[in-house]
């Protein structure tokens, strides 16, 4: 088997035997097709296809050498493994992982004892030639109830505290009576209770994690019987066992949910929500060699929970692993820093773009040198963590622009970066620590990051510069770089074919006035009519509209009689003085036009309001209501739009002396 290529996820399914106590002798629903070259099966017309599908006609032995033989001969290699056997309650997981009770006769033998027996000849072997001194020990935990128990230490039915039991007792085994010692240890203690569906129904998940560890690695083992997938009713269970029910459907759930996430190629896998997927974490990542067995039941009556699991192996075919042999130091670091890999990842993100490489050109030989021990301990730290195929690709595309790109914290730059149209000051350093770069903006991280001669007061462009710089820093890298200048010459953009930032900056068009649009459109009125009323913000809209009434009014007075206003509201003149002396003078030249110029002006604007304004902004108008509105839009459409007030005027919408209110409201004076 040695140097053959194994798949780093393997689904197997067996089928069970009948249970004789259901005293009936059916058809299996399963099919095992000829054609399918021991792959594939049929249920109810659903085919499906696996690495492997062992009829209830084989054996212990075929089992074990064709699924887990190849497994334990990666794991004496260096490799994580993980064999987990999954499936309905009473389908023989336990019996198929050798973790119920001990069998006296050889071929009932499952996974566990075999593979210790053959793990220690392995070593004793190697250890009778001077080639090796691998030591091999193994613990057995158990999952009940979302509380995990070690199963070998003094007190098994006392939860561990330990979140992942990376405490729990690991017995060394070097005999065959070690090996008894650990089995009977485990399954003596592991929780059994008698259900409508199986006699002897475990009633947690059980983990046995074998170690082997030498100089240069310290591969791990898990061997998991997941406890049975069970429909809380049929197994008839009530109280506590009921309540076992529901936490064994959690674990199963959860696992399920881990593996989707990972088939799924999702840089967040949710380890956390069951005990059983936090302590299988370091063990079901990207690095590792995966065995699958599911087990199923030949009873129609099953067919259901038969389907689920098949579907749930099809899923988990899924799954895309690079399982790497692991150092034994390098193993420890990703065991117990699994998250560190996303966080270098997305760091990494932070700092580089698509096109970077391209232009950073022009970073100097003498940092990239300095820079390279940190790539390398990045690399090394990603490669030594589990990584999914999809953000494996996207870190090899990282990678790749390690040489010539910025890495976080790291590089002192003395040179001109061209990367991000930057240039770096000589002198002056890299700012510190990223952790500075994600607090909550205020207005002081906007303030210019300055050294030396940029602390001096600058000319207002420059300084317009330095307001930017922070943020732009921010954005590209994940690392602060003090006293960016923003200017690319015009060759750099020429050749870099990228416009400088602040160029593109000051050249971005002005986002819209975050105002809504109806709050702008009244604006504008309320500017266009300023010219020609007085100042009369800030107060009540009953108030300002008589103000506006009064106003217009006097207006009219004056164009009848005499050129100059005349104060028939004395409100209405001496709010102007209250004006500056330039609002007067800027005004002076456009106040006071006719009455007729201004009305004509008001309605032309007063009609573009009644064309363009949707149906909220047409009530925001004084006297417009919901109906009135609506009616209006109405006939706006089947017009086109209205050609003038008089139109408007005209229509069947304005009922006893509501257009009145309306034209006085809005001081249309028709
Ligand atoms: N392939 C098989 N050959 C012979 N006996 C089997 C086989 N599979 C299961 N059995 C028997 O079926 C019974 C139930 O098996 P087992 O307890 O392993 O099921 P299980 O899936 O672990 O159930 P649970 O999830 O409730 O613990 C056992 O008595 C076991 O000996």
């Amino acid at each position: 088997m040695e140097g053959e290529k194994l798949s780093a996820v393997r689904i197997a399914v067996r089928e069970a035997p009948f249970r004789q106590f259901l005293g009936r002798r059916e058809p299996s629903i399963v099919e095992f097709p000829p054609w399918g070259d021991g792959k594939s099966l049929v249920v109810e017309q659903n085919e499906f296809h696996f690495d492997h599908a062992f009829p209830s006609t084989v054996g212990q032995d075929e089992m074990y050498q064709t699924l887990i033989l190849p497994l334990v001969e990666k794991f004496l290699q260096g490799y994580q493994c993980t064999a987990l056997a999954y499936g309905q309650t009473g389908t023989g997981k336990s019996y198929s992982m050798g973790m119920a009770s001990p069998d006296k006769k050889p071929e009932h033998l499952g996974v566990l004892p075999r593979c210790l027996g053959d793990i220690l000849d392995h070593v004793s072997a190697k250890q009778e030639n001077q080639e090796d001194t691998t030591q091999v020990y193994a613990s057995f935990i158990e999952i009940y109830n979302e509380k995990a128990y070690d199963l070998l230490g003094s007190q098994p039915h006392v939860p561990t505290v330990a979140s992942r039991c990376q405490s729990c007792t690991c017995l060394p085994l070097s005999s065959q009576k070690d090996l008894q010692t650990l089995l009977q240890l485990g399954t003596r203690n592991r929780r059994v209770r008698p259900t409508n569906l199986n006699a002897s129904s475990s009633r947690s998940h059980a983990v046995v994690t074998i170690h082997a560890r030498n100089s240069t690695f310290h591969s791990r083992m898990n061997v998991v019987d997941l406890a049975g997938s069970e429909g809380v009713r049929r197994t008839g269970n009530e109280g506590v066992a009921r309540q076992e029910g529901v936490n064994i459907n959690l674990g199963l759930l959860s696992i399920n949910k881990v593996v989707m996430s990972m088939a799924a190629g999702h840089s967040v896998i949710p380890y956390r929500d069951s005990v059983l997927t936090t302590v299988l974490q370091e063990s079901l990542t990207a690095q590792s060699f995966l065995t699958f067995l599911a087990c199923i039941s030949p009873h129609r009556c099953d067919l259901s929970e038969t389907l689920s699991t098949l579907r749930f192996g099809t899923s988990a075919k899924k799954l895309r692993l690079a399982p790497m042999q692991v150092a034994r130091q390098k193993q420890s670091l990703a065991a117990r820093t699994p998250h560190t890999f996303r966080q270098v990842l997305s760091s990494s993100t932070a700092i580089k773009r698509p096109g970077a490489n391209q232009n950073s050109h022009s970073v100097s030989n003498m940092h990239i040198e300095s820079a390279k021990p940190l790539a390398n301990i990045l690399q090394r730290t990603r490669s030594e963590l589990g990584m999914t195929p999809k953000a494996k690709k996207r870190a090899r595309e990282l990678l790749q622009l390690e040489d010539t790109t910025l890495e976080p914290s790291t590089i002192v730059m003395s040179d001109t970066l061209v990367g991000f149209n930057g240039e770096i000051n000589g002198d002056q350093q890299l700012m510190p620590p990223p952790e500075m770069e994600y607090r909550q903006a205020s207005s002081q991280d906007f303030t210019p990051v300055c050294n030396s001669k940029q602390d001096e007061p600058e000319k207002s462009s420059t300084i317009h510069q330095s307001v930017i710089s922070p943020t732009v820093r921010c954005q590209l890298f994940n690392t602060s770089i003090s006293s960016i200048s923003l200017g690319a010459s015009r060759i750099q953009q020429d050749i870099s074919g990228i416009q400088p930032i602040e160029e593109i900056l000051e050249q971005r068009p002005q986002p819209p006035c975050p105002l809504r649009r109806s709050v702008r459109l009244a604006s504008t009125l309320r500017q266009e009519t300023s010219d020609a009323i007085p100042n009369i913000t800030n107060l009540r809209r009953s108030r300002r509209l008589a103000e506006i009434r009064e106003h217009v009014a006097s207006v009219v007075v004056n164009t009848k009689s005499e050129p100059t206003v005349i104060a028939v509201n004395p409100r209405a003149v001496v709010r102007p003085q209250q004006n500056t002396r330039q609002r007067e003078t800027a005004h002076s030249r456009k106040l006071n036009p006719s009455a007729d110029e201004w009305l004509a002006n008001h309605h032309k604007y007063f009609l573009d309001l009644l064309n363009s304004g949707n149906l909220k902004e047409l009530q925001k108008m004084p006297g417009i209501g919901p109906k009135t509105a609506f009616s209006l839009t109405l006939h706006r459409s089947h017009l086109g739009c209205f050609q003038d007030l008089d139109q408007v005027k005209g229509l069947p919408i304005w009922r006893g002396t509501s257009w009145d209110r309306f034209s006085q409201a809005n001081c249309l004076h028709i």
